[in-house]
Order: structure tokens, then C-alpha cells, then sequence
């Protein structure tokens, strides 16, 4: 048996993913020690009360209530507490300490990391976040170390497993989203509170972090446009259906230059889309994540797989810190956070989308010219139309795609079409993502 030097390992947090950190980090230790060429010693586990009951047992002499006193003297800090506070000082407070870090928190990450990262940088310290976005998916290191040397432009991401788990049992089932919520509810995807998921924070956290590593720009969650799936109707989802496309909730982080100004920006954005059945994405079902990548160089690339569950994300926090004790082992510092680029962050306004507009009408002559000359004003141009007649009320359901429009010029042609006499209502207005 090799004598290898240990390495102090301190586990802030034991819920899903921390305790299957730990059991592994235990079952593991000597086919860990030989992959690094040193031990990782795990000297301590946070937790908020040592004798609650637990699914995976842990040694109850390294449970402690103290994680203040627990990071200091430890060389790798993990946080897997999740929320804002304690997590920010306790990550700040290891980082001055001397210590790297690893943390899957995506909310801390998406509000707080640029002073995070630039504490981290200050004293040369490492702060991985691969368990942050796609849970157990690798696309955090794959953007930073593996397309360092290319030029991103888009990224779009289904990253939140709750919310596609709902829309593919809409899609496949025609059910309400009431009633796939309350299944996701039943299986154990959604929160008893389901807020985060559905009303889309959960995935513009995501986007944040993964347009602020894309385009080497700071993206506070706060500039991320976002709309959840609340308003999507089983009605959307069987009209999308017919026309050869599927809803999903999408992250989009995108390289725009505004077709005035010629000035280079980018967007971060959450919605619900219509995405084409051909589209890699399309197929991405249940609870599953997938991250579809647009570079330069490299083309179009897809990172697919399980983006939440304890044991599952304990993988990437593993690889995390696999990856930092191996530098403790050859030395020299972490790698930075790379934000030299600091483009604007432009507001949805300025982006262009394909969009589908239900629109509920009068059966009458002219009402179509009427309608048509409303988006012609407005610069948008109508690529498909469906039409089809209520024989109750006599009333003409229109389904209306468009070519590429700019958001600003879309909602203008919206609000005017809910003035026009000919429009009973704008039943409903989706964007459309994805080449075919
Ligand atoms: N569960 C999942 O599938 C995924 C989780 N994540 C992230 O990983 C992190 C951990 O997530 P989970 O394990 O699911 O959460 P969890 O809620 O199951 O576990 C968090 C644990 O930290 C403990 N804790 C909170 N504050 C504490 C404090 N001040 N002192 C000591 N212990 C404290 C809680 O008692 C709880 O046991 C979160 O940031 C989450 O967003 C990321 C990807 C997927
Ligand atoms: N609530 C999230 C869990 C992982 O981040 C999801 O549903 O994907
Ligand atoms: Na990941």
C-alpha cells in the first residue's frame, strides 16, 4: 500500500447531495487516494442537528453543528447547504483561509459569484461549480477548459428536470399541467413548493452561470429575462404537437450584434418555446437535462443526462474535487474566472425569435387581408398560417408563424392586433427556438 500525503476535506451541508458525497468519498478512499496520488481525508461533516435520522448512515464523529470552526485547517471546502447565507460568508470565510472550494449552489453562484470568484482569485484558490447547472452532466469544465480555445454563440438548455418532466407528460399524455404537476409532485421531481421550478428561477440561475462562463461576462440571475411555464396551456402543447414541434423550457444564452447599432451583446433568457421534433432537444424526455452547444469551431454539441438527484450530483462534485486535489498534489494556483469580455447584457427587447400567435377572430371577409397588413406595419413577416372554424360560435381560430422578428416589433404587433375590431383575442404568444 502506497503511503500517500492526506488531503483536509471539509463537507458543509448532508442532505441529498452531501450525504452521497460522503458515502463515497468514505466507500471510495483508496481508489480515490490512487487517482489523485494523495488521500482525501474528509475531517468533518456540517450539519444542522447531528442526531436527526438520515438515509445514508454517517460516522457520528465527524457530524458537527460548527462549520465555521470546520473549515478552518481544511484544505478543500465542500458546500452542498444550498441558500444564500450561511453558504456566501462560510465560502468567502474558506477561500481567505487558504482553502479551494467546491459547490453545487446555484443560487449563490448566479447572485454572488463575481465577488465569490474574485475573492477566490485574490489568493489564488480554485472554486468549482460543475454540480451547479445539469447536475451530473459535465458542461461547466467542457465550456471552460475543453472550448476554451473557441468562440461560443449560443447555448441553449432544457436545465431544470421538473418543469420538463411536466411539458413531456403534457406532450405525451395531453394532460393539464395541473395534473402533471401534481405527478411530478407524486414521483418526487417537484418541490412541495414548486415555485422555483416552474415559475423558471431555478433555470435562470442556470443561465446566469452558464452565460457568464459562455461569454466571459459577468450575468447576474437579475438580468436574465425570465417567464416560467405557468401560462402554458394543454391547448398550446397539442397545437404545437400538430405542427411538428414540441413546448420546452428553455435557457437560451446567446452572442447577439444588434442588426442598428452593430454593437456586440449578449442575451441570457428563460421561456417556454415550441422546439421542432427534429431538434436534438426535442428528445430529451422526463426528467432528464441536455445542454446543446453552438460554437464556432467545434459546431453544434450536445451534453445530455441526469441534471438533479443526490447520488447522481455527487458524481460532478466528485469530479470537482478529484480535479483540485490533483493540483494540490502538482501544484500552483486555481484558474481563475474569466470575465475579461464584459459585454452589455441586452434586454429581451433587442433579441430576434420565430414566433406562433393563436389569435381568435371574426369568419369574415377581410378579416385575414385586415390581419395580415397588422404584422406587414409592424415589419414582421408571416411565415405559416392554420385556420380553423368554430362551428358553434362562428368564430376563426388563426395559428400564425412568423420569420425571425425582433421581440420589440413582436409585442407591438401583438398589442396591435388586440386592438384591431377583427380580433376577438391574442389567445396565446410562443416563442419558436431552434433551427429545423
Ligand atoms: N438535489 C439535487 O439534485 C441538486 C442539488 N444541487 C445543489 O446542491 C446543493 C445541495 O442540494 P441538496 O443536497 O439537494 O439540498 P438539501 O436541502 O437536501 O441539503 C442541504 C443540507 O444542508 C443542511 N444545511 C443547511 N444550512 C445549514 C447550516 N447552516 N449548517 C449546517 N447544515 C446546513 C440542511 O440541513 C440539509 O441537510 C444546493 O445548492 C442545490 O441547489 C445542484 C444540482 C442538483
Ligand atoms: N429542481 C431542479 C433540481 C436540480 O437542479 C430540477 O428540477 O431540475
Ligand atoms: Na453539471
Amino acid at each position: 500500500m502506497i503511503e500517500y500525503r492526506s488531503i483536509r476535506v471539509a463537507l458543509l451541508g448532508a442532505g441529498s447531495v452531501g450525504s452521497q458525497v460522503a458515502r463515497l468519498l468514505l466507500e471510495q478512499g483508496d481508489e480515490l487516494a490512487n487517482r489523485i496520488g494523495a488521500r482525501i481525508e474528509l475531517v468533518g461533516i456540517a450539519v444542522r442537528d447531528v442526531d436527526a435520522p438520515r438515509d445514508v448512515a454517517l460516522p457520528r464523529e465527524l457530524l458537527t453543528t460548527d462549520a465555521e470552526s470546520l473549515i478552518l485547517g481544511a484544505d478543500i471546502v465542500i458546500e452542498l447547504m444550498g441558500g444564500l447565507e450561511p453558504a456566501r460568508t462560510l465560502i468567502l470565510k474558506a477561500v481567505s483561509s487558504g482553502a479551494d472550494v467546491v459547490s453545487g449552489n446555484k443560487a449563490l453562484l448566479a447572485t454572488h459569484g463575481p465577488e465569490l470568484f474574485a475573492a477566490a482569485e485574490q489568493v489564488g484558490a480554485q472554486l468549482s461549480y460543475e454540480a451547479a447547472v445539469g447536475g451530473a452532466i459535465p458542461i461547466i469544465r467542457p465550456l471552460r477548459d475543453s472550448l476554451a480555445g473557441d468562440r461560443i454563440d449560443r447555448i441553449l438548455g432544457i436545465v431544470n428536470g421538473t418543469t420538463n418532466f411536466i411539458l413531456d407528460r403534457m406532450d405525451t399524455t395531453g394532460a393539464s399541467l395541473e395534473d402533471a404537476l401534481a405527478t411530478a409532485t407524486e414521483l418526487g421531481y417537484a418541490e412541495a413548493d414548486p415555485t422555483a421550478d416552474i415559475g423558471g428561477y431555478d433555470a435562470a440561475q442556470k443561465a446566469a452561470i452558464l452565460a457568464s462562463l459562455a461569454f466571459h461576462t459577468s450575468v447576474p440571475v437579475d438580468r436574465v429575462h425570465r417567464e416560467g411555464i405557468t401560462g402554458v396551456t394543454a391547448a398550446q402543447v397539442e397545437s404545437a404537437k400538430r405542427a411538428g414541434y414540441v413546448v420546452k423550457l428553455l435557457a437560451i444564452c446567446e452572442r447577439l450584434a444588434d442588426p442598428e447599432t452593430g454593437e456586440e451583446g449578449v442575451s441570457a433568457r428563460v421561456y417556454p418555446a415550441m422546439v421542432h421534433r427534429s431538434h436534438p432537444l426535442a428528445a430529451v424526455h422526463g426528467a432528464n437535462n441536455a445542454v446543446f452547444v453552438e460554437a464556432a469551431a467545434a459546431g453544434p454539441l450536445m451534453f445530455y443526462g441526469a441534471g438533479a438527484g443526490g447520488v447522481q450530483t455527487a458524481s460532478a462534485v466528485l469530479g470537482d474535487l478529484v480535479a483540485i486535489a490533483r493540483r494540490h498534489v502538482l501544484g500552483g494556483p486555481g484558474t481563475a474566472e474569466s470575465t475579461h469580455a464584459e459585454l452589455p447584457v441586452l434586454e429581451i427587447g433587442r433579441i430576434t425569435t420565430r414566433y406562433a400567435i393563436t389569435i381568435e377572430a371574426a369568419d369574415q371577409p377581410g378579416v385575414l387581408a385586415t390581419i395580415a397588413h397588422v404584422f406587414a406595419d409592424h415589419g414582421v413577416s408571416v411565415g405559416e398560417l392554420e385556420q380553423t372554424i368554430n362551428d358553434e360560435n362562428g368564430r376563426a381560430t388563426l395559428v400564425i408563424g412568423t420569420h425571425e422578428a425582433r421581440e420589440s416589433a413582436l409585442a407591438e404587433t401583438v398589442a396591435a392586433l388586440a386592438d384591431s375590431p377583427v380580433v376577438t383575442s391574442v389567445a396565446s404568444v410562443i416563442r419558436v427556438e431552434g433551427a429545423e
